[in-house]
């Protein structure tokens, strides 16, 4: 791969700061990047190795960038030593503000990509930059977050860690369930819910916590379709009320589609194609004809 893929265009390169010949003979790529807190944008240093010279150039991450992943691999160990490549060469750019799709067949690698950018797992080799703070929804909403006996509870416990008076929390808490449609539920307690209001009481935690990413990991598989429908509406309705904050949302279901801006269609590791959602969607339908069609002939 040659190193000018990882740097953006927009980038104003620096003169090349040559090098000693490295001592291994072939070419080979490095990209490091860093996430620096300066005002409110971020910076990221793309070094890019090749041979007998070292280039340097600082790109700025527009602002409507919130998710950014160039060129990640990602493989597992196994316990004969070996590696098996899950991701490969998988690169995606998500504006600010938006829903998007992650779909793909059963074991394509959507939970491993979706658990990179939470910064659960590290990539074998790649770039991420994800903005913060963000929060990652498991998909089983009886082994998540949800952990206090009410609902205001619940959403309040995450806010520990910030110095804030009662006022605040309470501020915080009451706006976030009104965002998921749950402020009615402020007293109840949480077992009392049903699986989609326990997904809603948890991307309120988040909200609650100023999160500027959403990561969700399958948050309807196990909902009827009304619960599914008021989770999938209440993160929409997160992000519009904030208008700052983005989610990435991991589904099988084509009819969740609707609702998304954008979408990412995987396969066997690879990022085979993004963009806006109602292309994506043609794209899948197109290739479930054609398999269709191949069945049937
Ligand atoms: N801990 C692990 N060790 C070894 N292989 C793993 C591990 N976790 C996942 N895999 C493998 O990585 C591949 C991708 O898994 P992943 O869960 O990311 O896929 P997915 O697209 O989310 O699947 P699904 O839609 O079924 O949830 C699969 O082949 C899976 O078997």
């Amino acid at each position: 791969m040659h190193h000018s893929a990882l740097i953006p265009s927009s980038a104003s390169r620096l003169p090349p700061i040559h090098l000693n010949r490295p001592t291994r003979s072939q070419d080979y790529n490095i990209s490091l990047s860093f996430q620096l807190g300066i005002s409110s944008n971020t910076f990221t240093l793309y070094l890019s190795c090749r041979s007998t010279s070292l280039s340097i150039c600082w790109a700025s991450v527009t602002e409507n960038i919130a998710i950014e992943a160039q060129n990640l691999n990602y493989s597992f160990p196994t316990r004969q030593g070996k590696f098996v490549p899950i991701l490969k060469d998988c690169s995606l750019r998500i504006p600010s503000g938006q829903l998007w799709m992650l779909l793909g067949p059963n074991g394509c690698g959507k939970s491993t990509l979706l658990k990179i950018l939470a910064g659960l797992l590290n990539p074998t080799n790649g770039t991420v930059l994800v903005k913060r703070p963000k929060s990652f929804v498991f998909q089983n909403p009886d082994h998540q977050q949800v952990v206090m006996p009410t609902v205001e509870a619940d959403v309040a416990f995450g806010l520990g860690k910030f110095n804030l008076t009662c006022d605040e929390v309470r501020s915080r808490v009451s706006k976030a369930l009104d965002a998921v449609g749950m402020f009615n539920y402020m007293q109840r307690p949480v077992q009392t819910l049903s699986g989609g209001q326990k997904q809603r009481v948890a991307i309120a935690g988040a909200l609650a916590e100023a999160c500027k990413v959403l990561l969700l990991d399958e948050l309807t598989t196990f909902l009827d379709e009304s619960d599914q429908v008021g989770v999938i509406k209440a993160v929409k309705n997160s992000l519009q009320n904030s208008g700052e904050v983005t989610a990435l949302w991991v589904t099988h279901r084509l009819e969740e589609l609707e609702y998304a801006d954008g979408a990412i269609y995987m396969e066997d590791g690879r990022v085979v194609t993004h963009g806006d959602a109602a292309s994506i969607l043609d794209f899948i339908k197109a290739k479930q004809s054609s398999y269709s069609d191949q069945i049937n002939s």
